[in-house]
Parts: structure tokens; sequence; C-alpha cells
């Protein structure tokens, strides 16, 4: 035995460690040599003995620690395990002589992998440290009751070493595997391929992967809105223990508003694929009882997006002033939904998020408005002039260009909604030029149009601001469920002030 603390010479240190080295070798080929030995020339169990033995003695000679890392714990899998051979795949040198590749059917990538007996070296903040994939081959007994013989099968047993000096034990333990743990999730998160999930049938897995090409760089939408969105967002994922401590459901609720064409459907799109978060599309007019409702909402996964399109369309809402009101399980209400989400999610929902959408927030229920009910309410309005240059920037790659101050004037006096202008920007995609002629053109004729009904957009935008402030008075319609109908893209709409849009 030699301690470092009493400071021996370089050399007696370098003689004491090819001595330790060598032993351990020594200990090492012993080792493989009875590992290797067969069941028929000694028994299993004093087997074993030896081996532990040989180890205890190994790991007193030497200077390394060598701790193994299964493919499972017991049931389940060892989520270490599946990290490190993530990690491990993002550090493959030239050195290496075999890899193993795989790919899930819905996973976008093909994983690497090392091979058995490949071996790693990584560093991390100075230690170095050796990795090695081990596999071997385990024999299992069993004895089958039917033919009354024992039967034996062989397993594979996976793991993963890792091999560093021991003086580093502390610092592998709690940083260095901890961080690769949290790269593991990340990366994770970066591979997944978001789902978009019908809520209406229980028949199979009926998913198909959201490949909505909407992402918070292609929103046009109010900058300053866009930022506190996404801030609020990355808030939400951190506050995990915020949420654990105050005794709330790890959740957050959006409601998202405006005309039709103003970007709802796309702006949770572009949510989900920032997040990573699957999509769980309610249809609330197929559930036909709240149990049926229940039901559906079990199945939902935990770091997903329930969305409630058109809810002022879609749902019975239950009118608070009458007193006698009877609220039976055929009928679907607003708050039967949402006091049954808050109540399931507080029990076993994490990283839920739930949008609302609608074209008329003044319709809508004072249940879900009510402070603390939905987190934020985001106007989703017309074009405005930054809106335009978003699109034109995504759709013809242009930033600048002689024709925007005209544009951008237009837009400023006209009600247009980003769809429209990115219908017409999509015309001659390949002609810059052309596409915003056709752009200047198209908001002449609107702007006209709208002059024609009378109404400035500034004097609408002042009628839109006086109709949310005294909205909670008009809230206590009844909308019937499956009412859809003053509202259709593409085709005419009529507002309740009587204009009629495309
Ligand atoms: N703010 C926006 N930014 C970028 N693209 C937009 C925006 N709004 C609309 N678009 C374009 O118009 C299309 C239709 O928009 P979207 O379906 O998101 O509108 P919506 O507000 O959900 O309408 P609805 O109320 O009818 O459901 C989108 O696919 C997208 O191409
Ligand atoms: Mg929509």
């Amino acid at each position: 035995m030699f301690s470092l603390t009493s400071m021996p010479s370089t050399t007696s240190v370098f003689s004491a460690y090819t001595t330790v080295a060598a032993s351990t070798m020594l200990v090492r080929t012993v080792i493989n040599d009875v590992q290797s030995l067969g069941s028929q020339l000694i028994p299993r169990t004093l087997k074993e003995k030896i081996l532990s033995r040989l180890e205890g003695l190994s790991g007193k000679f030497s200077s390394q620690l060598t701790i193994t890392i299964d493919e499972s714990s017991g049931f389940s899998v060892n989520e270490i395990y599946q990290a490190a051979e993530m990690y491990l795949s993002t550090r493959i040198t030239p050195s290496i002589e075999q890899l193993k590749v795989s790919k899930e059917p819905r996973e976008k990538d093909i994983s690497v992998t090392i091979n058995k007996g490949q071996k790693i070296i990584d560093t991390f903040e100075g230690i170095q440290l050796t990795w090695e994939f081990v596999s071997t081959a385990t024999q299992k007994t069993s004895f089958d009751g039917e033919s009354g013989f024992y039967a034996s099968e062989t397993a594979e047993r996976k793991s993963l070493q890792l091999s560093f000096h021991k003086k580093y034990m502390e610092k592998v333990l709690r940083i260095y595997l901890p961080y690769i743990v949290e790269r593991f999730k990340s990366i994770k998160a970066d591979k997944k391929a978001v789902k978009l999930y019908s809520l209406g049938s229980y028949s199979g897995d009926n998913s198909i992967n959201l490949d909505h090409p909407s992402t918070f760089e292609t929103m046009a939408m109010d900058q300053k809105l866009k930022k506190e969105l996404m801030d609020d967002l990355d808030r939400f994922l951190k506050r995990r223990r915020f949420y654990k401590r105050v005794g709330k459901a790890w959740k957050r609720g959006y409601l998202l508003y405006g005309p039709p064409g103003t970007g709802k459907s796309s702006l949770i799109a572009a949510m989900a694929n920032y997040l990573k978060f699957d999509i769980y599309d309610l249809e609330l007019t197929s559930p036909r009882s709240n149990s049926d409702l229940q039901r559906l909402l079990v199945s939902t996964g935990n770091r997903s997006i329930l969305v409630i399109e058109d809810i002022d369309c879609s749902i019975e809402l239950e009118n608070r002033q009458s007193g006698g009101y009877k609220q039976d399980d055929t009928q679907i209400t607003l708050s039967g939904l949402l006091n049954f989400v808050d109540g399931l999610w507080s029990s076993c929902g994490d990283e839920r998020i739930i949008v609302f959408t609608t074209n008329y927030k003044e319709r809508l229920d004072p249940a879900l408005l009510r402070p603390g009910r939905m987190d934020m309410h985001i106007h989703m309005s017309y074009l405005t002039p930054d809106g335009f240059r978003i699109l034109a920037s995504n759709y013809l790659n242009i930033k600048s260009h002689p024709m925007f101050p005209e544009i951008e004037q237009l837009i400023k006096e006209t009600e247009v909604t980003p769809a429209e202008v990115a219908e017409e920007l999509m015309k001659s995609e390949e002609d810059g030029d052309a596409a915003l002629k056709g752009v200047v053109d198209f908001l002449g004729r609107k702007k006209k149009e709208q002059n024609k009904c009378g109404k400035s957009k500034v004097e609408e935008e002042k009628d839109e601001d006086n109709e949310e402030e005294n909205g909670s008075q008009k809230m206590d319609k009844k909308i019937k469920r499956g009412g859809k109908k003053n509202k259709k893209k593409g085709g005419k709409m009529t507002t309740k002030r009587g204009k009629t849009r495309k």
C-alpha cells in the first residue's frame, strides 16, 4: 500500500504506479480466465465467489475505479445506461472500429452506438474517463412444469463500464453522470418528432407526425408579444420545482383569439415545434358526454398541448345566471371540462399546456376568462407592417425592397390577414417584384372595398377595444354546440357588424 499524501519523489510514484498497473493487469487476466471457464468445469456459485474475491483484489491494487452501468435495473430500463449510450454516440472518434446503427420507426434520425468490446475515451473537466461496452452471455435456467425438465436459455446482458481515477469518484457521480443524463434528455427532445393526435375516437393510435413548418421565426405577429410568449414558455418549463412546492398542477393555459387567418392554429404548431410537445386536438363535438370526454382526456400524455379550437362554437356553455341549471352527464359543459382538466392534471399531469382558440373572445364564458384560468390571452391581429416583413422574408427571402413603404402604408390602412397576404406572396414565389406588385394591387382592392363599407381600420380597432371592455356584460349568452355558422375560411363571413368579409 502506498499513499500519495506522503509526496514521494516522481520516480518512486512512477514505479509504484507501474507495479500497481502490472499487478492489476495480472489480476484482470486471471479474472478473464475464470470468467471463460464453463459451468461443467467449475460450479457456478464457486465461480462467482472466486470472481468476487479477485475483483476485490484488483480493486486494492488499482488506482482506477470502474462503475458498471447495466442496461436494465430489475424490470425497468436504466436511464443512465440509455443516457450514456446516446451520449457516447456523440463522442465517436475515428479510432473506433465497430459501430452499431439502428432506427426506430417514429424517430427521424439513425442512432449510432459503439459495439461490444469497443472503448471510448472522454475527458470532462480535466478527468480522463474510459467507457467500454460489455456484453456477457448469461445462462438462465428455468423449470418447465409441463415437460418436468429444466430448460436453459442464453440471454445477453449488456452493460457499460466507466473507468477513471478513484479520486474523481465524487465528481463523476455528482457532476459527470448527471450531466450526461441532462444531455440525454435534451438530445432526446431534439430528435423527437412532434405528433398530432386527434381526440375523438378510441380506435387505436390515431396519431400522425406533425410536419407543420410553422415556427416562432416564421410567425408574423407582434414581436413583443412573440417574445413574451416564448419567455413565458421557457419560464414554465423551468418551474417544475416551483409548481411542486406551491402544490399547483404543472400546467399553463393560453387563449388565442382573433379573426380567421391570423395564425392561431399556426401559432399552436409553432409552440409544439418549439417545445417538442405533442398536440392533442380535442374535437368537442365527438365525445357525447362528460364521461366520454374524461376517457379521452385520460389517454393524453405528459409534455403535451391540449387544443380546443373554436371554443365559442363547440361547447354548450353553462349559463351561470340561471341558478336552477341542472347539469347532467350527457351534456358537456365548459366548467365540467375545465374542472376535469384541473383535477386530472393536478393528480397525474406534468408539463401540460392547454390552448383554446376563438374568433370571438367576447362570446366566451366568463369562467374561461377569469384571472388564473387562462394564463395568457393572446390577440392574433390583422397584419401589421412588421408582420409583413416577416412574411416577405419567409416567402420571397426579401428583407427590403423599394415597394415596402407603399405596402406598409396600405397595411396600416387596411384590415388584411396574414393568410391573405401569404396567399398573394405564394402566387409568384420565383419573381419577388411580381409578387410584391400583386400584394400592392390586392391591398388596393381590399382598401377600396373596406372604405365602401364605411369604416377605416383605425375606427375598427377602437370598436374592438370598446367591445373587449364591455365584453363581460355580454357573456351570459348561450351558444349552441356545433354552431360554427358565421365563420368559415375561404367562404364569406358575416361579422356581427353586418360587414361582409372574404
Ligand atoms: N401570423 C401568421 N404568420 C405566418 N403565417 C400565417 C399567419 N397567419 C396565417 N398564416 C398563414 O395562413 C395560413 C392559415 O392560418 P391559420 O390556420 O393559422 O389561421 P387561424 O387563425 O387558425 O384561422 P381560423 O380562425 O380560421 O382557424 C397558415 O397556414 C399560414 O400559412
Ligand atoms: Mg385555426
